[in-house]
């Protein structure tokens, strides 16, 4: 009996394990526990055979003085506690690297040439045949060599032992494997089986394990490590990250096609992303794949900060957001940049009018769908078409167009300024924000089961709005300069007649002692707001707080920073600089939770 193995243990593998940990555990999902927990399973229950087979056959050996003497059909408890610890490692750094990707735009649909359309990426098919073929090949191959026997026996079989799980995934997850970017799946792979390569150089080198001489090759990749032994680890930490790949793959079509998959769990079967990963490419809804790369587009350019929040949130609420966050923009964004009063005003009119198509009972979506080609920009269509409209009301989407139609009044000559005192403020920040934060709840108690009561429900609403309300007044202290550009002044009239101002005053010259005090005292009423607010984010569902925290607080920061002396002015607007939003998001994220229910 020996405690050598159990020493590689902790000097090598435990500590990245922790390492890692704490690292991703303000992450952490319940998902991403089944994830790794489903193939942590996979793992132990497919090598144990393998193993005992090796050990047993005397292709591979432990001496007596290095382990500490439990075994499971013949494996060592330290070897078991390789596979469950390996998993865990390469998992956790495929996570982590993984965050900020949103997978479901890498999806692609494969027309066939009787599709009415023609062919769509006719050359996925090719890829995975290609691939099909290669593992194939390798499979037969360690077949082969397991036939053979002799020296070439443990090369054989492991090669015939991993690679036809190879191919099984390959074939489920091509798409993934070539699509996602290499930080997500090659450096996952890569990254740990370096680190292996050396810690079982070491092990080798101390003779903590031993292959026997007449079943290798005897070639190395470097002094004392063995062929066999890279390709093994190279094998196994390809076969972990892509079974997360699958794993994601099968995530992303369930999230991504409502209609064929609805009412989905938080940690959907086994059976059911099996279902999904059969799901054949040619029936994928192109149309939804598109409107969610418009959206991460849409969001990466025109907003950091929720940006930076949406990698945070997991699973179908991300997709929910950033199709809300698409409908949202767009409709400011035909509003702002319309080039009349009467212009901007159609825009209103059209999307009321969508909204109500959307909205009634017995509408076909292909009714709408003529209503936006006909009346709406190309550019606009996956936008409208794909807003989450089953999941959230329809009072706040309108409100919303309610709060665009009050920026209009700025371009009437013959009308006083909208925001003529606190009510306007008020007024305005609810419908263009509080808005937005009544339909964010909604998706969230949407996807996410709790037990709050109606009144809770209704509570946490109210304060989601109060919020909501904070980070626009946020916005408004930010863009007085960019605002009196396009000569508006959102300030009340009543606070600027207070210091003397008057609306022309701050059009002509945003800057100043004076513009500075009412930037302060919009910054106070909005850190007030969100005072009253902030406690409400805990009683939210588990799984939303920390990922409306980041959004609440990274976009909060914004309004700290400009109450600090001497902030930093990028195209008339204070910027948070890149790290210090990262910091805010990483602290937020950890904050432990006071108000669990
Ligand atoms: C993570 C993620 C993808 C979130 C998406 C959130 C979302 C749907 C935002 C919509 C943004 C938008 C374009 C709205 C149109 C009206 C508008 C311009 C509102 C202002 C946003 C500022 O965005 P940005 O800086 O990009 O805009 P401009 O530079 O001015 O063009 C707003 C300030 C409103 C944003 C408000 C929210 C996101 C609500 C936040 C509150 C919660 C999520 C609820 C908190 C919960 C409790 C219980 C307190």
């Amino acid at each position: 009996m020996g405690f050598e193995y159990v020493f590689v243990h902790i000097k090598y593998t435990i500590p990245p394990a922790v390492l890692l940990t704490l690292l991703y555990r303000p992450l952490f999902t319940r998902l991403d526990a089944y994830k790794i927990a489903c193939l942590i399973t996979v793992a132990v229950v497919s090598t144990i055979p393998w193993d005992s087979y090796l050990i047993r056959t005397r292709v591979w050996s432990y001496p007596r003085r290095v382990i500490i003497g439990p075994t499971l059909y013949d494996i060592p408890c330290e070897e078991i506690f390789f596979f469950i610890i390996q998993t865990y490692n390469t998992s956790l750094l495929y996570l982590i690297l993984s965050k900020a990707t949103f997978q479901p735009i890498y999806l692609r649909a494969e027309r066939t040439q009787l599709h009415p359309l023609g062919p769509a990426n006719p050359q996925w098919r090719y890829y995975r045949f290609l691939g099909q073929v290669g593992f194939g090949s390798a499979a037969l191959l360690g077949l082969q060599m397991v036939k053979n026997g002799g020296m070439s026996t443990y090369a054989g079989l492991i090669l015939a032992w991993a690679v036809p799980f190879l191919f099984l995934l390959w074939s489920l997850a091509y798409q993934f494997i070539l699509g996602l970017p290499f930080s997500n799946t090659l450096i996952p792979i890569l990254l740990p089986t370096l680190y292996l390569w050396l810690v079982d150089t070491l092990a080798l080198k101390r003779g903590t394990w031993v292959i026997s001489t007449n079943t290798k090759l005897g070639l190395y990749v470097w002094d004392h490590l063995e062929i066999e032994e890279a390709i093994f680890f190279l094998l196994t930490n390809t076969l972990i990250v892509f079974g997360q790949i699958a794993f994601d793959n099968a995530l992303s079509i369930l999230y991504t096609f409502p209609r064929t998959f609805h009412e989905l769990p938080v940690l959907p079967s086994p059976y059911l992303l099996v279902r999904a990963l059969l799901h054949p490419a040619s029936k994928y809804d192109e149309g939804r794949i598109q409107g969610l790369q418009d959206a991460v587009q849409r969001l990466r350019k025109k907003s950091r900060s929720f940006f930076l929040a949406s990698f945070t949130f997991q699973g179908q609420i991300r997709t929910d957001l950033l199709l809300l966050y698409s409908f949202c923009r767009v409709a400011d964004d035909l509003v702002d940049n319309a080039s009349s009063e009467p212009e901007a005003q159609m825009w209103i009119s059209r999307l009321r009018a969508f909204l109500d198509t959307d909205y009634s009972e017995g509408k076909s979506s292909l009714v709408n769908e003529d209503y936006i080609n006909l009346n709406f920009p190309a550019e606009t269509k996956s936008a409208l078409l794909h807003i989450p409209t089953t999941k959230i009301s329809k009072m706040p989407l309108k409100e919303l167009l309610d709060g665009f139609d009050m920026d209009l009044a700025f371009s009437k000559a013959e009308q006083p300024p909208p925001i003529r005192n606190e009510s306007d403020l008020e007024l305005y920040a609810h419908r263009v924000a509080g808005t937005v934060a009544r339909m964010c709840i909604e998706l969230i108690f949407c996807n996410y089961q709790s037990m709050l009561t109606v009144n809770d429900r209704r509570r946490i609403l109210d304060a989601g709005d109060r919020m909501g309300t904070a980070l626009q007044l946020v916005n408004i202290a930010r863009d007085i300069s960019v605002d009196a550009k396009m000569g508006r002044v959102y300030l009340p009239m009543t606070w600027v007649k207070e210091e003397g101002l008057t609306y022309i005053s701050i059009v002509k010259d945003p800057r100043g002692m004076r513009v500075e005090k009412l930037r302060l005292r919009l910054l106070e009423k909005a850190f007030a707001a969100y005072e009253s607010a902030k406690d409400a984010i805990e009683e939210l569902p588990v799984e939303a707080r920390g990922p409306i925290r980041v959004a609440v607080e990274s976009y909060m920061e914004i309004g700290r920073v400009l109450r600090q002396e001497g902030y930093v002015v990028k195209a008339g607007r204070a910027t948070v600089p890149k790290w210090r939003r990262l910091l805010v998001a990483w602290r937020t994220l950890g904050r432990k939770s006071t108000m669990r229910r």
